[in-house]
């Protein structure tokens, strides 16, 4: 083999054991547990590594975090990051007093939420645990700081406030946008498979998952073009979250507020 032959190779070898390990590392499922608040109706999601252990919880609740932490030490878990999808208004975070509980963890939100955490995420970071991995999609519209986790098989997405089921987050508070939630959803979240399965931070219906290609056909919002969106957006007259007052402040804080 001459001297050009052989750098190509190499080349080819490098790029080749590098997507190797890209594979090997951030595309398989991870164990999800879907764990859910009655008073706030959120849910917390718990993602592990089988195998290392090694373990994610994404949007905790204060009040909950008993449970979580129990089904934490009943798996064997060990738990590196507590990430939130964005600023809650509605109910107040443990990721502040899991950190005091839990050596290690780290805490993560948007670097746009305004909150303070160990770890404050942008677009395509990622958030590793054992083989696989959360990249971060930039989702703003609900709030200016919210995001979208992908697994790295793009089989799941953790949509926050961002994309409910048959429905998304309001954008009348919190630096709310309808035309910026309705282009972060199209563009971020509705072009990721159709077989992807959505997470979202909330269900007032009893709803717990569905997809990317359900959400793009049936989600009464979402399948308006902008302007009939952005009508509907601001004509629902919701009442404010009787908690909004507490949270937001408590929030930016990681819940410890008052602790
Ligand atoms: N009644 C609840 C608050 C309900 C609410 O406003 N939910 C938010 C997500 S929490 S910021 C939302 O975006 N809802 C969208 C919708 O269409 O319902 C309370 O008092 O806590
Ligand atoms: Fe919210």
């Amino acid at each position: 083999m001459n001297g050009h032959a052989l750098s190509a190779c190499l080349i080819y070898c490098l790029r080749h054991s590098a997507n190797r390990g890209e594979t090997q590392h951030c595309t398989a499922s991870p164990r999800i547990s879907s764990l859910f608040e009655s008073e706030s109706c959120t849910y917390t999601y718990l993602l592990a590594d089988t195998e290392t252990k090694e373990a994610v919880l994404i949007d905790p609740v204060l009040e909950t975090i008993e449970r979580d932490l129990k089904l934490v030490k009943e798996l064997g878990l060990s738990l590196t990051v507590a990430v939130n999808t964005h600023c809650h208004a509605d109910h107040i975070t443990s990721t502040g007093l899991m950190k005091q509980r839990v050596a290690g963890l780290k805490s993560a939100i948007s670097k746009f939420s305004g909150a303070c955490a160990d770890i404050h995420l942008k677009e395509g970071d990622k958030i590793t645990f054992g083989r696989h991995c959360l990249t971060v999609r930039e989702t703003p519209g609900h709030t200016d700081g919210c995001i979208t986790l992908v697994t790295g098989d793009q089989s799941m997405a953790f949509t926050g406030d961002a994309l409910l089921i048959r429905g998304c987050g309001r954008t009348d508070f919190q630096q709310g946008c309808p035309k910026k939630l309705y282009q972060s959803i199209h563009g971020k979240i509705f072009t990721l498979p159709n077989e992807c399965l959505i997470y979202p931070a909330h269900d007032y219906l009893g709803q717990t998952a569905s997809t990317v290609g359900e959400e793009r056909k049936f989600n009464p919002r979402l399948t308006k073009g902008i302007e009939g969106f952005v009508e509907i957006m601001n004509n629902l007259n919701l009442p404010k979250p009787k908690k909004i007052d507490i949270s937001v402040p408590a929030n930016l804080v990681c819940g410890l507020h008052q602790v």
